[in-house]
């Protein structure tokens, strides 16, 4: 997240030198002042390591680790910050240590809390901990009932040769509480949660109650139409987003109708695109789900991690550990024989495309930028790199994939004006700025008649920005207007069919002619183009060209420069956190 970094006045000592050097932003200073004189703690040091928290937080961290924070703090303005008036270490952590605002263990009551060299916000530790205990208390806990023989003939059944991997995620999923399953676009995550719901449904006795769940609505449908068009026989079932699923509660974004006094009265609870769910939506969740219920968490690790802070997904699967003999065993059981840790099981074969695209993706997330940049420039018909200021190809292509949205809309063909927008989709690291969406709109519209730029224009593409309920619109859903025999209609779909509004029930809706790749999560067009910014743009990140490279499913063109993709692919985000660690450890004992 780009923050405008204002300063200070108020602002004295460490606190304004950080602030001067573009690292903390007057929030973080703000809120550390306030901590310190409501806590009585007047250490200029601690007030640095609170201010560096609450600007972690902001930035997807869940803490900081003092010892090297010097090392890997960054900044939005290019300053030399190992020239900033860092505390050292051990003075460093030794007087948080001893603060009255920071609790160590067995201590409560306090604001932060100190755990292993790492500064957390009370509030945030306390969820780490939830997670933690939870998955590994229902790691820990017998595995649910199953028909062992049953289970052997359904896996033989629903799974050929060469998806062997599906097929253990399908065991594991049976015969373990909680179950991650993690993979790349195209690897066939959908196909297996459909499959593994299949076995679970044939197991002998009342066939389990199931919810499916994503993090945002435009996903859930996606899941949802996945499911019912896998050709899997199954009971009909309809996903929503997780708010949803356990309940909104006016006026609260952290506190649900579901939680541990009153559980989800679901026995298996399937999450798909789980990268994007935060660190306070998960523990939510999993203290919402009743402790013998199934828990199945799917995504792709690689991506994006949630806005705010967390990367719960990224955890579980980095989390090292030894595979449970017993689970080995009730695998072999069933005549599986993979590794399994944390109840992971990570799908590597990309059934869908195999071409450049694919490879890209795998150097991106290999962080390998000379085979990133030699793909780009090898004429690939899938990949083009547009290193000029040239944007002639990208103009042609976006005019007349708008020019077969028009013509479609304005002859009331819903179905046909959807599939056109999602040929081809622009997407950008920013909102704002050059590189951004909104000058890439204007930009756009620009290259388009005057005639169809109005909101009431067939053809028009928009975009909803704010969840509507009532109209069955959610945050990040994309349509079209049409002209139909009734009048101009929003049209927008839904599960293989096409709903209908009129535009003027729409009421946060914008001109679709750019997203950000945030936005785009969840998501895949036929051919994608990315406007990459600068080389020093904090936002370009490993995770956010990967996440842009994998929306594209047979054409991608980059825009920018050399430097810029070597950057994006060789700068990883590090979102600290405590989880893999605190995982590992227990896993051992
Ligand atoms: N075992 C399999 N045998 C044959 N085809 C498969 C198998 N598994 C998946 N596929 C096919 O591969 C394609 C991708 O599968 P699927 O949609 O399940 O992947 P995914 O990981 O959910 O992808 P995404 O994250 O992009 O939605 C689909 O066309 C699916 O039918």
């Amino acid at each position: 997240m780009t923050v405008l970094i204002e300063r200070a006045r108020n602002a004295a000592g460490l606190l304004a030198a950080f602030n001067d050097a573009g690292v903390l932003a007057l929030a973080d200073v703000h809120v550390a002042d306030r901590v310190a004189r409501l806590g009585g703690e007047p250490d200029e040091t601690v007030r640095l390591a609170v201010a560096l928290t609450v600007r972690a937080l902001r930035l997807g961290s869940v803490c900081v680790e003092l010892a090297t924070a010097r090392r890997t703090t960054t900044s939005e303005e290019e300053v030399d910050l190992s020239t900033l008036p860092w505390p050292e270490p051990p003075a460093w952590r030794a007087a948080c240590d001893r603060s009255p605002i920071v609790a160590a263990a067995g201590e409560s009551g306090r604001p932060l809390r100190l755990v292993r060299g790492l500064l957390y916000l009370d509030r945030y530790w306390r969820e780490e901990e939830l997670v933690r205990r939870q998955l590994q208390q229902r790691a820990a806990a017998p595995p649910p009932p199953v028909d062992l023989t049953q289970l052997r003939t359904d896996l033989g059944r629903l799974f050929e040769p060469g998806g062997e991997k599906q097929r253990l995620a399908a065991a594991v999923s049976a015969l373990r509480r909680v179950t991650v399953l993690a993979g790349g676009p195209g690897t066939g995550k959908t196909t297996t949660i459909a499959r593994l719901l299949a076995v679970l449904c044939a197991q002998p006795g009342e066939p389990p109650r199931i919810a499916l769940a994503a993090p945002t609505g435009k996903a859930a449908a996606r899941l949802e139409e996945a499911v019912r068009s896998s050709g899997v026989p199954l009971p009909d079932l309809r996903a929503s987003t997780l708010h949803r699923l356990l309940g909104r509660r006016p006026g609260s974004r952290t506190r649900f109708k579901h939680h541990a006094a009153h559980r989800l009265p679901y026995d298996v609870v399937v999450v798909d695109e789980t990268s994007m769910v935060s660190l306070t939506l998960m523990a939510r969740l999993i203290e919402a789900v009743r402790p013998d219920a199934r828990l199945i968490l799917v995504g792709d690790p690689d991506q994006l991690a949630s806005v705010e802070a967390g990367a719960v997904l990224g955890d579980i699967v980095a989390a090292k550990g030894e595979p449970s003999p017993a689970l080995a065993a009730a695998l072999a059981g069933v005549g599986e024989t993979g590794e399994v840790v944390n109840g992971v099981v990570t799908l590597d074969r990309v059934w869908r495309f195999g071409g450049d695209i694919a490879r890209l993706a795998t150097a991106v997330r290999a962080g390998d930028d000379d085979a990133v940049v030699a793909l780009l420039r090898s004429g690939s018909g899938e990949v083009e790199f547009v290193e000029s200021a040239a944007v002639s190809g990208l103009r042609t292509e976006v005019v007349e994939a708008l020019a077969t949205v028009a013509e479609a809309a304005s002859g009331g063909d819903a179905v046909a004006a959807l599939h056109a927008l999602e040929q081809h989709r622009l997407l950008c690291a920013h909102r704002r700025g050059p590189y951004g969406v909104t000058r890439w709109t204007a930009e756009i519209e620009s290259w388009l008649p005057a005639d169809r730029l109005t909101d009431l224009s067939p053809g028009r593409p928009l975009l909803i920005t704010a969840n509507d309920y009532d109209a069955g619109l959610y945050n990040g859903d994309t349509g079209v207007v049409i002209q139909t025999p009734d009048g101009l209609r929003a049209a927008f779909a839904r599960g293989g069919e096409v709903m209908l509004i009129p535009p003027s029930r729409l009421s946060e809706a914008q001109p679709l002619y750019a997203m950000t790749v945030h936005r785009s999560q969840g998501s895949q067009f036929d051919r994608v183009s990315l406007v990459l910014p600068p080389a020093t743009s904090p936002l370009l990140t490993r995770e956010l060209f990967y996440t842009a490279v994998t929306r594209a499913r047979t054409g991608l063109r980059i825009l920018g420069t050399e430097d810029a993709v070597r950057a994006a692919v060789t700068r990883p985000i590090a979102r600290a956190s405590g989880l893999r660690d605190t995982l590992t450890e227990r896993a051992r004992t």
